[in-house]
């Protein structure tokens, strides 16, 4: 645990030690009351807690076995033995230049999705990565003056640093310039040579530098343009290395066809028209492109980046060294449970990948989901447009919760989306600071000055008919079903949902007017319902959890619980009836700051825009 959370909390949980009980008016025990000042101890004394984690868990914790951040993966909610695992990948980004948005917002999404799927339970892989042989890269390189591993290894060093300040957790970052890649591209070749799916044959044809991929006809706009690129293809002449894609029609459009494989829908039947128009081979070598792999019979020629590029998922499954068989990877989670792709790549991993796999003889991945574009000015942001919006400096002065907090509540995903820095702002201000840190911030002045920040009832006493706990339970459902299905904005809504009705419901029951001058049944009630608004607060912590996990954690801290607890939490914890009695909060302090200061890009102010696709 980092020692500035450790002291923090120390901070803020020492003020209640010690204190005497100050809601006269309601009954608890001394006995019990002892009993909650010892476990608020334990809770303080948190180099205690980490010697002992186990007796830091919360007693429904304890009983499932959590003892400690450690043994995350494999208690909570009980997962079938086939559904034990969740392997999921972002693209390889190719490190044609620094990152952008565009690739930081796959990154967020996904790691919201393991995120979600670690509190399930299941043991998680979300492999990232990047995508760095190619023409494009020699271009780049050359263009600063530098050598291809130089400006790789300065590009990598920038995607990695900007994954640690967005608070992505990723279980294995692949570079494709590593000896263990290189190992596996040269194994699964000869796998597909062997199968006689290799040929030699002259191509012709219009070629994309910036997709490195040739094009049809169909593919370009007037004068033989890139419509991803706005550049005029080149036209290319060469004899390369070709797989025959064609080979495998009928099995990739069977598996197109199959529900589920390509979402969204949308993105399924554009890939059902392409492919249905007839596959064809396609060239997975190149001759006039140095820095790549060469192929191993002839290296005279380069490994396509694509070949190259979609068995990195592959590489960075397995440790140096181990062979790319099929025991070894299914062992490791093999295969994906979910590629996340952006639209513009959809084709190599719906199509051309599955043929690939298909030929080595390897399991398929079980779903490719194809998210929209940011735009600007309603066209895709990209590294090769150069028309991008620099993450750094919205984290800079935003911080990680309020962009991925924003990106992924305001844009549909799987939909186009233009980025609004006003919009940012009132969204964020509106539910973070609003919505919820303020809700948090007055139930616990009241509860301070009223109750010693001391919950008097525990959580699972109030009424099962309780309106708040009615539609928390409703909402936690939504919310279940919503990041099963990749649908993260209806998630954060349902969390929204909660903490908006909770200010409703603050302003119905009016508990500063019972306080004030009420029977003891009067303030009785209204204790409980802050202890009803303070556990709602906690299941919309939870629930946003996977999307904005630095909030959550200082809605915990809030709450008064510790690292280790928040690290045994489960998706099953959004049930009712988390917060013990006796519970005791530390001072209450803002869990997240308005945000008052000028704007930072002078990118679009237009409204959002959530072109269907
Ligand atoms: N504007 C964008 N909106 C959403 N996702 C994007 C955007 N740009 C890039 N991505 C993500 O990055 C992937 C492409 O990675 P790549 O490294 O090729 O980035 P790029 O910026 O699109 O590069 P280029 O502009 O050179 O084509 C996309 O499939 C998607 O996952
Ligand atoms: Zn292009």
């Amino acid at each position: 645990m980092p020692l500035k959370v450790l002291t923090m909390l120390q901070h803020r949980l020492s003020p209640s030690m010690g204190r005497t009980l100050q809601c006269p008016w309601i009954s608890i025990s001394r006995q019990s009351h002892a009993h909650s000042v010892s476990h608020c101890q334990s809770s303080i004394f948190a180099s205690n807690v980490l010697r002992d984690a186990a007796r830091s868990a919360w007693p429904w914790q304890q009983q499932r076995g959590c003892k400690s951040a450690a043994s995350s993966s494999d208690n909570g909610n009980s997962v079938s033995a086939d559904n034990r695992t969740f392997f999921a990948t972002t693209p390889l980004y190719y490190v044609n230049a620094e990152p952008h948005m565009g690739s930081a917002y796959t990154t967020m999404a996904a790691d919201a999705i393991a995120r979600f799927q670690r509190l399930l339970g299941r043991r998680v892989t979300l492999v990232t990565g990047t995508d760095e042989h190619g023409e494009k890269i020699a271009e780049a390189a050359a263009a600063k003056g530098q050598q291809p591993q130089e400006h790789c290894d300065g590009v990598v060093s920038a995607f990695k640093g900007l994954w640690e300040e967005l608070d992505i957790r990723y279980d294995s970052f692949i570079r494709t310039t590593e000896p263990k890649h290189e190992a596996v591209v040269k194994s699964i070749l000869s796998r597909v040579w062997e199968t006689g799916d290799i040929y030699k044959a002259k191509y012709e044809g219009w070629y994309c530098v910036g997709c490195e991929a040739y094009k049809d006809d169909s593919e370009m706009e007037g004068d033989h343009a890139c419509p991803t690129h706005k550049k005029r293809c080149v036209e290319r002449e060469e004899e390369n290395y070709f797989f025959a894609l064609s080979k495998y029609q009928n099995q990739i459009q069977a598996l197109i066809e199959e529900e589920g494989f390509v979402q969204p829908e949308a993105r399924r039947n554009e890939m059902l028209g392409w492919v249905r128009a007839g596959l064809r081979d396609f060239s997975i070598s190149r001759a006039a492109v140095a820095w790549g792999i060469p192929i191993p019979l002839d290296p005279s020629q380069t490994v396509y980046v694509w070949f190259d590029a979609l068995l990195g998922y592959m590489s960075a499954l397995l440790p140096e060294g181990v062979e790319a068989q099929p025991k070894e990877l299914q062992a490791r989670g093999w295969p994906a449970n979910v590629h996340f792709v952006g639209k513009d790549i959809l084709r190599f991993h719906a199509v051309y990948w599955p043929g690939m796999l298909m030929s080595a003889g390897l399991p398929i991945p079980k779903k490719i989901f194809a998210h929209g574009f940011l735009t600007k000015d309603g066209m895709k942001m990209g590294k090769s447009l150069g028309n991008v919006l620099d993450p750094r400096s919205l984290l800079k002065a935003y911080g990680a919760d309020a962009v991925r907090f924003y990106f992924l509540k305001e844009i549909v995903f799987g939909q186009d989306g233009d980025f609004s820095e006003l919009r940012f702002r009132d969204i964020v201000n509106a539910y973070l600071a609003n919505s919820i840190g303020n809700l948090l911030n007055r139930t616990q002045g009241l509860l301070k000055k009223n109750c010693s920040s001391m919950l008097p009832v525990a959580a699972s006493s109030i009424p099962a008919d309780n309106p708040l706990r009615v539609l928390a339970a409703e909402q936690a459902d939504r919310a279940e079903a919503a990041y099963q299905d990749f649908r993260l904005h209806d998630a954060l809504e349902a969390g929204l949902a909660i903490s908006n009705r909770g200010n409703l419901y603050m302003e119905e029951v009016a508990p500063w007017t019972a306080f004030k001058k009420g029977s003891d049944a009067e303030k009785h009630a209204a204790a409980a319902a802050l202890v009803a608004v303070l556990e709602a607060v906690r299941i919309v912590a939870l629930i946003m959890s996977p999307v904005t996990p630095g909030l959550s954690s200082r809605i915990y801290a809030g709450l008064g619980m510790s690292p280790e607890q928040f690290d045994c939490l489960r998706w099953s914890d959004v049930q009712w009836g988390g917060l013990p009695e006796g519970q005791s909060m530390p001072k209450p302090q803002p869990v997240f700051a308005r945000i008052e200061a000028d704007p930072v890009t002078d990118v679009s102010v237009s409204a959002v825009s959530m072109a269907a696709q």
